[in-house]
């Protein structure tokens, strides 16, 4: 797996190479080593499917309070979604900065985000799937958000949401500090 920067500190692109013959392919999708050798301490917890079977579903923006604060990593491997990465630490000198990339069964990519960066993404395809590989136990009561179409970030979502939570709909304006 190779772990490249992004312009946000500590958030990397994973890309892994599929070695594909007549029966299909075969792809790295986690290697302790790799994140070992980019200085990065995961250990996994926990790891969970989200299945969207609606094109243009959006979940998010959200991560968990600490002590629960969670690194995760994020693929997509049934269909496409546009992943989000959302800079909420306060000391980082990209605070409130966003980052996309576009993840898809095909392309085989993940994006890492470290602590205190929120996550979310709007699905592509119709029955897009996304795995989460997260090295924290749930804890319902840690959970955060943020509203995807907060002007205290300009993300520049593809498309608006065909289908969203109550909850990530009516998230409060992010704090002005
Ligand atoms: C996140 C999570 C949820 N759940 C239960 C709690 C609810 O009964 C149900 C759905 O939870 P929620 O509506 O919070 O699921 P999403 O809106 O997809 O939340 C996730 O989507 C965004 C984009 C993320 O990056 C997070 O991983 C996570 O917040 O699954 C669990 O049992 N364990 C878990 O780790």
């Amino acid at each position: 797996m190779q772990l490249h920067p992004t312009p946000l500190p500590q958030v990397f692109r994973v890309e892994s190479p599929a070695h594909s013959d007549m029966r299909g392919s075969f792809r790295r999708s986690w290697c302790a080593d790799s994140f070992a050798a980019a200085g990065l301490d995961f250990v996994l917890r926990q790891a969970s499917l989200s299945t969207n079977p609606h094109r243009h579903t959006l979940r998010g923006m959200h991560w968990q309070a600490a002590p629960a604060a969670e690194q995760k990593l994020v693929r997509c491997v049934a269909g496409a979604v546009w992943d989000v990465a959302l800079d909420l630490r306060p000391n980082s000198p990209t605070f409130r900065h966003w980052y996309a990339e576009d993840l898809s069964a095909e392309n085989g990519r993940a994006l890492f985000l470290p602590q205190g960066v929120a996550h979310g993404f709007l699905s592509l395809t119709a029955d897009a799937v996304v795995e989460y590989l997260i090295d924290a136990p749930f804890t319902p009561e840690a959970a955060r958000g943020a509203r995807w179409n907060d002007p205290a970030f300009g993300i520049d979502w593809p498309a608006p949401p065909a289908l969203i939570s109550d909850r990530d709909r009516d998230w409060p304006d992010f704090p002005n500090v």
